[in-house]
């Protein structure tokens, strides 16, 4: 299913503007973005330093406002909620993975995963953490604190968390920036086999081309503006496109 009509959108922004600062010093870092994320799919952001990438993840998200414009997980538009209920969207419907892991640090693997539930007052749900627990791989290291994996497998529990509430997205913002290519391959890989596995939907901003061919589909930024997209994308062909925003105007 790729038809735009037959496809569920988990997130989407409709003429999103967003301006840091006022008078001479204001940066227009959306200047009027719409750009729909499909369910069951991993998109990833790119564009050169400064186009905007997170910018537009965090008004997508939840965690910044538009200056104009809207956003929406599935139907909620987030600009209607107050403080209170969209922090419970946030908890409830959208996972982070950020570059820097975010574990906490006196709590299990095991329980690190399990926070959302937790925080969300759900129990059972075993078996399907559980099944996430082996996706992962990390069925060795449930007593661990964060402090003794390594970064590849902390970022391997971040993304196990990110999952574990059933979100309708999980934003990840450069989830391979603190990790070798190695670990970063293997957390890559493990965001597209649960999109394929699990039907979720992930939204990767990233500036490594690598990464990118890792997602279905790439949107690319430019100057605050959504300037094209790819399908099926490898890491040569988003290089290239990456390049032609080098050529000097
Ligand atoms: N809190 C802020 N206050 C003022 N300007 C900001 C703020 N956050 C971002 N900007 C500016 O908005 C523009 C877009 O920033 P953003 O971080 O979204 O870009 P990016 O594509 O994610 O960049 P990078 O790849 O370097 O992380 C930049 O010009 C940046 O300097």
């Amino acid at each position: 299913m790729t038809t735009a009509t037959a496809t569920r959108t988990a997130a989407r922004v409709v003429d999103a503007v967003k301006v840091y600062g006022v008078g001479d010093t204001a940066v227009r870092a959306l200047d009027g973005v719409s750009v729909a994320f499909p369910a069951g799919r991993f998109t990833a952001i790119m564009g050169p330093s400064g186009s905007g990438k997170s910018t537009l993840m965090h008004c997508a998200a939840g965690l910044d406002t538009l200056t104009s414009g809207t956003a929406h997980i599935g139907d909620t538009e987030l600009g209607t909620l107050d403080d209170r209920r969209l922090t419970l969207l946030r908890r409830d419907r959208v996972g982070f993975v950020f570059q820097a892991f975010n574990l906490v640090p006196t709590l299990t693997v095991e329980e690190n995963i399990r926070l959302p539930l937790d925080l969300a007052g759900e129990r059972g749900e075993r078996e399907r953490i559980d099944a996430l627990i082996d996706v992962v791989g990390l069925r060795d290291r449930l007593r661990h604190r964060p402090s003794e994996l390594s970064g590849g497998q902390q970022q391997r529990v971040a993304v196990a968390r990110a999952f574990a509430g059933r979100p309708d997205v999980v934003f990840a913002d450069e989830p391979t920036g603190n990790l070798d290519s190695r670990s970063g391959g293997e957390v890559l890989g493990l965001l597209a086999r649960t999109v394929r596995e699990t039907g979720r939907t992930v939204v990767m901003v990233t500036h490594d081309p690598v990464a990118a061919a890792h997602a279905d589909e790439v949107v690319f930024l430019a100057d605050g503006r959504l300037v094209d997209r790819m399908e099926s994308p490898t890491a040569d062909r988003v290089l290239d496109r990456m390049k032609a925003f080098e050529v000097p105007s």
